[in-house]
Protein backbone atom coordinates (compact mmCIF):
# COMPACT_ATOMS: atom_id res chain seq x y z
CA UNK A 1 0.00 0.00 0.00
CA UNK A 2 1.50 3.18 -1.35
CA UNK A 3 2.16 5.49 1.69
CA UNK A 4 -0.53 8.43 1.61
CA UNK A 5 1.69 11.82 -0.47
CA UNK A 6 2.54 14.42 1.86
CA UNK A 7 1.46 17.81 -0.17
CA UNK A 8 3.60 20.22 -1.00
CA UNK A 9 3.26 23.06 1.49
CA UNK A 10 1.97 26.13 -0.56
CA UNK A 11 4.50 28.21 -1.75
CA UNK A 12 7.19 26.58 -0.42
CA UNK A 13 10.06 28.06 -3.18
CA UNK A 14 8.31 31.05 -3.36
CA UNK A 15 8.16 32.47 0.38
CA UNK A 16 10.87 33.36 2.88
CA UNK A 17 10.30 33.57 6.59
CA UNK A 18 11.95 36.27 8.05
CA UNK A 19 12.57 36.50 11.76
CA UNK A 20 14.02 39.42 13.71
CA UNK A 21 15.75 38.59 17.11
CA UNK A 22 17.86 39.04 20.16
CA UNK A 23 17.38 35.89 21.68
CA UNK A 24 18.19 31.97 20.91
CA UNK A 25 15.60 30.43 18.39
CA UNK A 26 13.93 27.72 20.37
CA UNK A 27 10.45 28.54 19.55
CA UNK A 28 11.01 27.60 16.06
CA UNK A 29 10.74 23.65 17.38
CA UNK A 30 7.02 24.02 17.95
CA UNK A 31 6.50 25.84 14.48
CA UNK A 32 8.81 23.09 12.74
CA UNK A 33 5.75 20.91 11.63
CA UNK A 34 4.91 24.40 9.65
CA UNK A 35 8.09 26.06 8.97
CA UNK A 36 10.50 23.66 8.60
CA UNK A 37 10.25 23.22 4.56
CA UNK A 38 10.41 26.66 4.25
CA UNK A 39 13.63 29.10 4.27
CA UNK A 40 14.22 31.38 7.02
CA UNK A 41 16.10 34.66 6.91
CA UNK A 42 17.25 35.68 10.36
CA UNK A 43 18.28 39.13 11.15
CA UNK A 44 20.35 39.30 14.25
CA UNK A 45 20.16 42.35 16.31
CA UNK A 46 22.08 44.38 18.27
CA UNK A 47 25.58 42.65 19.63
CA UNK A 48 26.82 40.71 16.77
CA UNK A 49 29.37 38.77 18.23
CA UNK A 50 26.37 37.04 20.61
CA UNK A 51 26.17 33.42 18.33
CA UNK A 52 21.84 32.60 18.14
CA UNK A 53 21.22 29.23 17.92
CA UNK A 54 18.93 28.37 15.68
CA UNK A 55 17.49 24.11 15.80
CA UNK A 56 18.78 21.88 13.73
CA UNK A 57 17.08 21.12 10.22
CA UNK A 58 15.87 24.79 9.23
CA UNK A 59 17.43 25.94 6.30
CA UNK A 60 18.04 29.70 7.01
CA UNK A 61 20.41 32.55 6.30
CA UNK A 62 21.02 34.91 9.15
CA UNK A 63 22.39 38.04 9.50
CA UNK A 64 23.80 40.20 12.21
CA UNK A 65 24.83 44.17 12.18
CA UNK A 66 28.53 43.62 10.46
CA UNK A 67 26.61 41.64 7.39
CA UNK A 68 23.82 44.33 6.80
CA UNK A 69 26.70 47.39 7.08
CA UNK A 70 29.14 44.87 5.10
CA UNK A 71 26.18 44.16 2.06
CA UNK A 72 24.71 48.26 2.49
CA UNK A 73 27.56 50.03 3.23
CA UNK A 74 26.71 53.47 4.35
CA UNK A 75 23.31 53.02 3.15
CA UNK A 76 23.09 50.44 6.37
CA UNK A 77 22.08 53.87 8.19
CA UNK A 78 18.60 53.41 7.11
CA UNK A 79 18.79 49.75 8.77
CA UNK A 80 17.09 50.72 12.15
CA UNK A 81 19.19 48.98 15.48
CA UNK A 82 18.49 47.44 18.39
CA UNK A 83 14.56 47.37 17.54
CA UNK A 84 12.36 44.96 15.48
CA UNK A 85 12.52 47.33 12.56
CA UNK A 86 15.80 45.75 11.57
CA UNK A 87 13.45 42.82 10.54
CA UNK A 88 12.80 45.11 6.89
CA UNK A 89 16.78 44.20 6.14
CA UNK A 90 15.25 40.81 5.70
CA UNK A 91 13.07 41.79 2.95
CA UNK A 92 15.26 43.54 1.26
CA UNK A 93 18.00 40.69 0.91
CA UNK A 94 15.07 38.09 -0.13
CA UNK A 95 14.58 36.87 -3.40
CA UNK A 96 11.16 35.61 -3.18
CA UNK A 97 7.63 36.64 -3.86
CA UNK A 98 6.43 36.27 -0.62
CA UNK A 99 7.23 37.07 2.64
CA UNK A 100 5.98 36.26 6.35
CA UNK A 101 7.40 37.57 9.21
CA UNK A 102 7.33 36.67 12.98
CA UNK A 103 8.35 37.67 16.03
CA UNK A 104 10.12 35.08 18.23
CA UNK A 105 7.61 35.29 21.09
CA UNK A 106 4.99 33.92 18.98
CA UNK A 107 3.76 30.35 19.63
CA UNK A 108 1.32 27.94 17.52
CA UNK A 109 -2.30 29.02 18.65
CA UNK A 110 -5.04 26.66 19.37
CA UNK A 111 -8.30 27.25 17.60
CA UNK A 112 -12.13 26.72 19.64
CA UNK A 113 -11.74 23.11 18.47
CA UNK A 114 -7.97 22.43 20.20
CA UNK A 115 -6.77 22.17 16.26
CA UNK A 116 -3.11 23.95 15.99
CA UNK A 117 -3.41 26.77 13.68
CA UNK A 118 -1.11 26.72 10.52
CA UNK A 119 -0.73 30.82 10.40
CA UNK A 120 1.87 30.28 7.68
CA UNK A 121 -1.06 28.46 5.90
CA UNK A 122 -3.87 30.54 6.53
CA UNK A 123 -1.63 33.88 5.57
CA UNK A 124 -0.90 32.05 2.02
CA UNK A 125 -4.12 31.46 1.30
CA UNK A 126 -5.77 35.32 2.31
CA UNK A 127 -2.79 36.20 0.08
CA UNK A 128 -3.61 34.09 -2.84
CA UNK A 129 -7.36 34.94 -2.68
CA UNK A 130 -8.27 38.39 -4.09
CA UNK A 131 -9.24 41.34 -1.44
CA UNK A 132 -12.39 43.82 -1.87
CA UNK A 133 -11.48 46.91 -0.66
CA UNK A 134 -14.30 48.84 -2.69
CA UNK A 135 -17.34 47.80 -1.11
CA UNK A 136 -17.68 45.81 2.70
CA UNK A 137 -19.16 42.37 1.97
CA UNK A 138 -20.77 42.05 5.42
CA UNK A 139 -20.17 38.10 5.51
CA UNK A 140 -16.67 39.34 5.37
CA UNK A 141 -13.93 36.84 2.98
CA UNK A 142 -16.33 36.26 0.20
CA UNK A 143 -13.57 33.96 -1.17
CA UNK A 144 -13.94 31.57 1.77
CA UNK A 145 -15.06 28.32 1.81
CA UNK A 146 -18.86 27.89 2.73
CA UNK A 147 -18.83 32.02 1.85
CA UNK A 148 -19.29 33.97 -0.50
CA UNK A 149 -20.75 38.17 -1.76
CA UNK A 150 -24.24 38.98 0.15
CA UNK A 151 -27.18 40.16 -2.10
CA UNK A 152 -26.79 43.50 -3.03
CA UNK A 153 -23.20 43.34 -3.68
CA UNK A 154 -22.23 44.93 -7.10
CA UNK A 155 -21.32 42.18 -9.42
CA UNK A 156 -19.08 44.53 -11.16
CA UNK A 157 -16.75 44.40 -8.00
CA UNK A 158 -16.78 40.62 -7.06
CA UNK A 159 -13.82 40.64 -8.82
CA UNK A 160 -11.91 42.14 -6.47
CA UNK A 161 -8.34 43.43 -6.54
CA UNK A 162 -4.87 41.57 -5.96
CA UNK A 163 -3.89 41.03 -2.30
CA UNK A 164 -0.49 42.53 -1.16
CA UNK A 165 -1.02 42.13 2.89
CA UNK A 166 -2.24 39.79 4.92
CA UNK A 167 -2.59 40.78 8.57
CA UNK A 168 -2.74 38.59 11.19
CA UNK A 169 -3.79 38.74 14.96
CA UNK A 170 -2.42 37.62 18.26
CA UNK A 171 -3.88 35.20 21.77
CA UNK A 172 -2.87 35.65 24.88
CA UNK A 173 -0.98 38.86 25.29
CA UNK A 174 -2.13 41.72 22.77
CA UNK A 175 0.14 43.87 20.58
CA UNK A 176 -1.12 47.15 23.19
CA UNK A 177 0.44 50.33 23.29
CA UNK A 178 2.34 51.14 26.85
CA UNK A 179 -0.32 53.25 29.17
CA UNK A 180 -2.62 50.71 27.92
CA UNK A 181 -0.53 47.68 29.03
CA UNK A 182 0.42 49.49 32.31
CA UNK A 183 -3.46 50.29 33.31
CA UNK A 184 -4.49 46.88 32.20
CA UNK A 185 -1.17 44.45 33.02
CA UNK A 186 -3.25 41.16 33.33
CA UNK A 187 -5.73 41.39 30.23
CA UNK A 188 -5.15 38.69 27.90
CA UNK A 189 -6.44 38.03 24.58
CA UNK A 190 -9.00 35.00 24.56
CA UNK A 191 -11.26 35.83 22.06
CA UNK A 192 -10.92 33.92 18.53
CA UNK A 193 -12.99 35.36 15.77
CA UNK A 194 -13.27 33.57 12.94
CA UNK A 195 -13.07 36.00 10.07
CA UNK A 196 -10.77 37.26 7.39
CA UNK A 197 -11.68 40.53 6.43
CA UNK A 198 -10.08 43.33 4.08
CA UNK A 199 -9.32 46.83 5.05
CA UNK A 200 -11.81 49.42 3.01
CA UNK A 201 -9.71 51.64 1.11
CA UNK A 202 -9.02 55.19 2.74
CA UNK A 203 -9.04 53.52 6.00
CA UNK A 204 -6.01 53.64 8.17
CA UNK A 205 -4.97 50.68 10.64
CA UNK A 206 -2.85 50.05 13.27
CA UNK A 207 -0.39 47.24 11.28
CA UNK A 208 1.57 45.28 14.10
CA UNK A 209 4.50 43.38 12.30
CA UNK A 210 4.49 40.34 14.92
CA UNK A 211 2.26 38.34 12.47
CA UNK A 212 2.61 39.73 8.93
CA UNK A 213 2.51 38.55 5.26
CA UNK A 214 2.85 39.85 2.28
CA UNK A 215 3.28 39.97 -1.50
CA UNK A 216 6.91 41.05 -2.01
CA UNK A 217 6.65 42.23 -5.38
CA UNK A 218 3.39 43.79 -5.23
CA UNK A 219 4.33 46.07 -2.57
CA UNK A 220 8.24 44.68 -1.17
CA UNK A 221 9.73 48.46 -1.09
CA UNK A 222 6.82 50.08 0.58
CA UNK A 223 7.53 47.75 3.49
CA UNK A 224 10.25 49.94 5.20
CA UNK A 225 9.91 49.93 8.60
CA UNK A 226 11.73 53.17 9.48
CA UNK A 227 14.88 54.36 11.85
CA UNK A 228 13.94 53.38 15.22
CA UNK A 229 15.50 52.44 18.41
CA UNK A 230 19.24 53.10 19.30
CA UNK A 231 20.04 57.29 18.48
CA UNK A 232 16.41 57.24 17.26
CA UNK A 233 14.05 59.49 20.09
CA UNK A 234 11.05 56.98 18.79
CA UNK A 235 10.66 53.23 18.95
CA UNK A 236 7.85 50.33 18.73
CA UNK A 237 6.42 52.51 15.43
CA UNK A 238 8.30 50.77 13.08
CA UNK A 239 5.26 48.73 11.78
CA UNK A 240 2.71 51.61 12.36
CA UNK A 241 4.73 53.80 10.24
CA UNK A 242 5.25 50.99 7.56
CA UNK A 243 1.61 50.05 7.86
CA UNK A 244 0.51 53.96 7.20
CA UNK A 245 2.90 54.07 4.45
CA UNK A 246 2.01 50.82 2.68
CA UNK A 247 -2.23 51.19 2.57
CA UNK A 248 -1.82 54.76 1.42
CA UNK A 249 0.00 53.46 -1.99
CA UNK A 250 -2.08 50.19 -2.23
CA UNK A 251 -5.28 52.58 -2.41
CA UNK A 252 -3.64 54.45 -4.91
CA UNK A 253 -2.21 51.56 -7.01
CA UNK A 254 -5.66 49.33 -6.42
CA UNK A 255 -3.88 46.74 -4.58
CA UNK A 256 -5.90 44.71 -0.87
CA UNK A 257 -5.11 44.70 2.80
CA UNK A 258 -6.41 42.24 4.63
CA UNK A 259 -7.08 41.52 8.43
CA UNK A 260 -7.81 38.96 10.90
CA UNK A 261 -7.16 35.01 10.74
CA UNK A 262 -4.93 33.64 11.20
CA UNK A 263 -3.92 33.82 15.15
CA UNK A 264 -0.91 33.55 16.81
CA UNK A 265 -0.03 33.10 20.67
CA UNK A 266 1.97 35.94 21.69
CA UNK A 267 3.61 34.32 25.07
CA UNK A 268 6.00 37.72 26.18
CA UNK A 269 4.70 40.69 27.24
CA UNK A 270 7.78 43.59 26.80
CA UNK A 271 8.17 45.76 29.64
CA UNK A 272 5.59 48.39 29.53
CA UNK A 273 7.68 50.80 31.25
CA UNK A 274 10.47 50.41 28.57
CA UNK A 275 7.79 50.58 25.56
CA UNK A 276 6.76 53.84 27.37
CA UNK A 277 9.96 55.38 26.81
CA UNK A 278 10.46 54.14 23.41
CA UNK A 279 6.39 55.20 22.51
CA UNK A 280 5.60 58.50 24.29
CA UNK A 281 6.93 60.31 21.19
CA UNK A 282 4.53 58.62 18.57
CA UNK A 283 1.99 58.72 21.44
CA UNK A 284 1.25 62.40 20.57
CA UNK A 285 3.00 62.68 17.05
CA UNK A 286 0.51 59.91 15.41
CA UNK A 287 -2.35 62.71 16.07
CA UNK A 288 -0.43 64.69 13.48
CA UNK A 289 0.92 61.55 11.82
CA UNK A 290 -2.92 60.16 10.80
CA UNK A 291 -4.14 63.33 9.29
CA UNK A 292 -1.48 63.65 7.34
CA UNK A 293 -1.34 60.07 5.83
CA UNK A 294 -5.25 60.24 5.53
CA UNK A 295 -5.16 63.81 3.31
CA UNK A 296 -2.19 62.62 1.49
CA UNK A 297 -2.81 62.32 -2.18
CA UNK A 298 -0.38 60.67 -4.86
CA UNK A 299 -0.16 61.82 -8.30
CA UNK A 300 -1.37 59.25 -11.21
CA UNK A 301 2.32 59.44 -12.71
CA UNK A 302 3.26 57.68 -9.57
CA UNK A 303 2.48 54.04 -11.03
CA UNK A 304 5.14 51.90 -8.92
CA UNK A 305 5.55 51.45 -5.44
CA UNK A 306 8.99 52.67 -6.03
CA UNK A 307 7.95 55.96 -7.34
CA UNK A 308 4.89 56.09 -4.96
CA UNK A 309 7.36 55.76 -1.68
CA UNK A 310 9.41 58.22 -3.54
CA UNK A 311 6.84 60.90 -3.48
CA UNK A 312 5.34 59.95 0.04
CA UNK A 313 8.85 60.85 1.33
CA UNK A 314 9.29 64.22 -0.25
CA UNK A 315 5.34 65.15 1.44
CA UNK A 316 7.20 63.64 4.68
CA UNK A 317 9.69 66.21 4.20
CA UNK A 318 7.54 69.32 3.35
CA UNK A 319 4.59 68.58 5.77
CA UNK A 320 6.01 66.36 8.77
CA UNK A 321 9.60 68.13 9.06
CA UNK A 322 7.86 70.82 11.26
CA UNK A 323 6.67 68.27 13.72
CA UNK A 324 9.73 67.34 14.36
CA UNK A 325 13.55 67.16 12.77
CA UNK A 326 13.19 63.72 13.12
CA UNK A 327 10.84 63.47 10.12
CA UNK A 328 13.36 64.81 7.47
CA UNK A 329 15.76 62.12 8.44
CA UNK A 330 13.03 59.93 8.14
CA UNK A 331 12.33 61.10 4.41
CA UNK A 332 16.02 60.85 3.74
CA UNK A 333 15.97 57.04 5.24
CA UNK A 334 13.00 56.58 3.19
CA UNK A 335 15.20 57.40 0.12
CA UNK A 336 18.04 55.20 0.89
CA UNK A 337 15.45 52.27 1.53
CA UNK A 338 14.68 52.51 -2.16
CA UNK A 339 18.23 53.31 -3.38
CA UNK A 340 19.39 50.60 -1.06
CA UNK A 341 16.41 48.28 -2.33
CA UNK A 342 16.81 48.69 -6.44
CA UNK A 343 20.61 48.25 -6.00
CA UNK A 344 19.59 44.67 -4.12
CA UNK A 345 16.39 43.94 -6.37
CA UNK A 346 17.40 45.70 -9.99
CA UNK A 347 14.51 44.14 -11.23
CA UNK A 348 11.68 45.09 -9.24
CA UNK A 349 10.69 48.67 -10.79
CA UNK A 350 7.01 47.29 -11.59
CA UNK A 351 4.11 49.03 -13.13
CA UNK A 352 1.37 49.64 -10.85
CA UNK A 353 3.11 47.30 -8.01
CA UNK A 354 2.15 44.31 -10.48
O1 LIG B 1 15.88 45.47 20.18
C1 LIG B 1 15.20 44.53 19.77
C2 LIG B 1 14.08 44.00 20.48
C3 LIG B 1 13.39 42.93 19.98
N1 LIG B 1 13.76 42.37 18.82
C4 LIG B 1 12.99 41.23 18.27
O2 LIG B 1 11.78 41.78 17.79
C5 LIG B 1 10.68 40.92 18.11
C6 LIG B 1 9.73 41.66 19.00
O3 LIG B 1 10.31 41.79 20.27
P1 LIG B 1 9.43 41.60 21.62
O4 LIG B 1 8.54 40.45 21.43
O5 LIG B 1 10.37 41.59 22.77
O6 LIG B 1 8.63 42.95 21.67
P2 LIG B 1 7.07 43.22 21.51
O7 LIG B 1 6.76 44.48 22.23
O8 LIG B 1 6.22 42.05 21.86
O9 LIG B 1 7.05 43.44 19.90
C7 LIG B 1 5.91 43.93 19.31
O10 LIG B 1 5.88 45.33 19.42
C8 LIG B 1 6.11 45.91 18.17
C9 LIG B 1 6.98 47.10 18.29
O11 LIG B 1 8.22 46.95 17.69
C10 LIG B 1 6.63 44.85 17.28
O12 LIG B 1 6.23 45.03 15.93
C11 LIG B 1 5.98 43.67 17.82
O13 LIG B 1 6.75 42.63 17.37
C12 LIG B 1 11.29 39.68 18.72
O14 LIG B 1 11.47 38.72 17.70
C13 LIG B 1 12.63 40.17 19.27
O15 LIG B 1 13.61 39.14 19.34
C14 LIG B 1 14.80 42.87 18.06
O16 LIG B 1 15.10 42.36 16.95
N2 LIG B 1 15.50 43.94 18.57
MN1 LIG C 1 6.52 40.04 21.75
Amino acid sequence: MASPVTPTPLLKDELDIVIPTIRNLDFLEMWRPFFQPYHLIIVQDGDPSKVIKVPQGFDYELYNRNDINKILGPKASCISFKDSACRCFGYMVSKKKYIFTIDDDCFVAKDPSGEDINALEQHIKNLLSPSTPYFFNTLYDPYREGADFVRGYPFSLREGVPTAVSHGLWLNIPDYDAPTQLVKPRERNTRFVDAVMTIPRGTLFPMCGMNLAFDRELIGPAMYFGLMGDGQPIGRYDDMWAGWCMKVICDHLGLGVKTGLPYIWHSKASNPFVNLKKEYKGIYWQEELIPFFQTTSLPKECTTVQSCYKELSKQVKAKLGKVDDYFNKLADAMLTWIEAWDELNPSTQLQNGK
